[in-house]
């Protein structure tokens, strides 16, 4: 028992003893610095992530990953001296483009090298006193080399010639008058040329814009997209050439500058999910037109042929497309017209854009286009600049032509 009793009091000896010990390690403990709200956050670097440079914008701030409680107290990080924020360069300014009224009028000048064949040419060969085969050889052989095409050509040369006869003397101006309203009549200015661009209901209306390679497609999207937000339309582009990196590139740059949407998808995609997002946007967003440009192909490609027809149908999940648009080169001439034949049979195109026509003495491929496709040319290029694109007029194209009139 008396053992007992001396244990006990060994071991509350003990205890008070190591007590003793310990608080005062904790008193001595430093005091934990207060976290003020006003701490500036503690920056972590990602691996491989470039530290922040000084004066640099204020850097995202990655959350600390949440780890266990330090042994040592954070570091309290000095207060950085208050930067100035760097000025934030403005947005660039959205343009407006001009209407589309009257614009060939004003870009008729583009026409100069066309209308040194049908103005100067033509007209010159009209208004000599007398007109023999051969001069009329001479006329016919005028317009073939200006791509109005053989039949076209025979047609418009019969009906001078008979009217010339009837008509018998003639001053300049009338035979002015007689050439214009022939090259109207081959123009057939009956046809709608109206681009089918508004929307149907909450639906947008949708324009695929295609071609063979190099035809300014991606420049002809940009355009038509000014065209139509100048008109007062709302539109939205899809970037469906995923051939080429560059093309959703320039049509990012073409919608930046006029405030449209772009939807590209990344490089190689299919570009059929590209143009079916488009839509899909599209219609989401409200907007009244999307644009869907497509890949250059050769006209001789098959599989590339049946991918556009795969890219439509699958838009076409949507609702109907509204317009096809074919953009032809009018440098390329007669060589064109078989392309175009070939586009028409894969996708049903319901307008052409003849985009160059500033490039060439050709201009009259447009006859040629209408008559050998039945399609009417709804818009021309008239060069590089972006609103060097307008609504195709007949009249107004011939007076362009001839060089004469308003
Ligand atoms: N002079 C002139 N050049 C034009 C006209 N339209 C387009 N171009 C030029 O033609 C070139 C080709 O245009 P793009 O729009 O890149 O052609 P694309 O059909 O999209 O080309 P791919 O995607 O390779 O098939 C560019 O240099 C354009 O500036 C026009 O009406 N006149």
């Amino acid at each position: 028992m008396d053992y007992v009793v001396v244990a006990l009091v060994m071991l509350g000896v003990l205890v008070l003893g190591g007590l003793g010990l310990v608080v005062p390690r904790l008193r001595r403990r430093p005091p934990v610095p207060p976290v003020t709200p006003s701490s500036p956050p503690v920056v972590t670097e990602r691996p491989g992530q470039a530290p922040p440079v000084a004066g640099a914008p204020t850097p995202v701030v990655d959350a600390p990953p949440a780890a266990e409680a330090p042994a040592v107290p954070a570091p309290v990080v000095p207060a950085a001296p208050a930067v100035e924020a760097p000025a934030v360069p403005e947005a660039p300014a959205v343009e407006r483009p001009e209407p589309s009224a009257g614009r060939l009028v004003r870009l008729r000048a583009r026409l100069s090298r066309s209308q040194n064949v049908f103005g100067k040419g033509l007209l010159g060969l009209l208004s000599r006193d007398h007109i023999d085969d051969d001069t009329w050889e001479e006329i016919e052989d005028s317009l073939i080399g200006a791509d109005v095409g053989i039949e076209a050509t025979t047609a418009i040369v019969e009906r001078l010639r008979e009217r010339t006869r009837v008509l018998g003397t003639k001053t300049a101006a009338d035979v002015r008058a007689l050439l214009a309203e022939e090259l109207v009549a081959a123009l057939e200015p009956g046809m709608d040329r109206t681009l089918r661009s508004a929307p149907t209901g909450d639906t947008p209306a949708v324009i695929m814009v295609v071609g063979v390679n190099g035809a300014g497609k991606t420049t002809t999207c940009g355009k038509i997209a000014r065209v139509l937000i100048a008109d007062g339309r709302t539109v939205l582009m899809g970037a469906a050439d995923t051939f080429r990196a560059a093309a959703a590139e320039q049509l990012a740059t073409w919608g930046s500058r006029v405030g449209a949407e772009v939807v590209r998808g990344p490089e190689g995609a299919d570009p059929a999910s590209v143009a079916f997002d488009a839509v899909k946007r599209g219609i989401e967003t409200r907007v009244d037109t999307v644009l869907v440009d497509t890949a250059g192909r050769l006209q001789n490609k098959v599989g590339l042929m049946d991918e556009l027809g795969k890219v439509k149908r699958v838009v076409e999940k949507h609702g109907p497309v509204d317009e096809t648009l074919l953009v032809l080169d009018a440098t390329t001439g007669q060589n064109g017209l078989e392309q175009a034949r070939v586009f028409t049979e894969v996708v049903d195109v319901t307008g052409v854009v003849l985009t160059k026509l500033d490039g060439t003495a050709k201009g009259g491929i447009v006859i040629a286009v209408q008559r050998k496709l039945g399609i009417p040319v709804k818009l021309v290029g008239l060069g590089e600049g972006p609103d060097d694109l307008a609504p195709f007029e007949p009249v107004q194209f011939v007076d362009a032509l001839l060089g004469t009139g308003a």
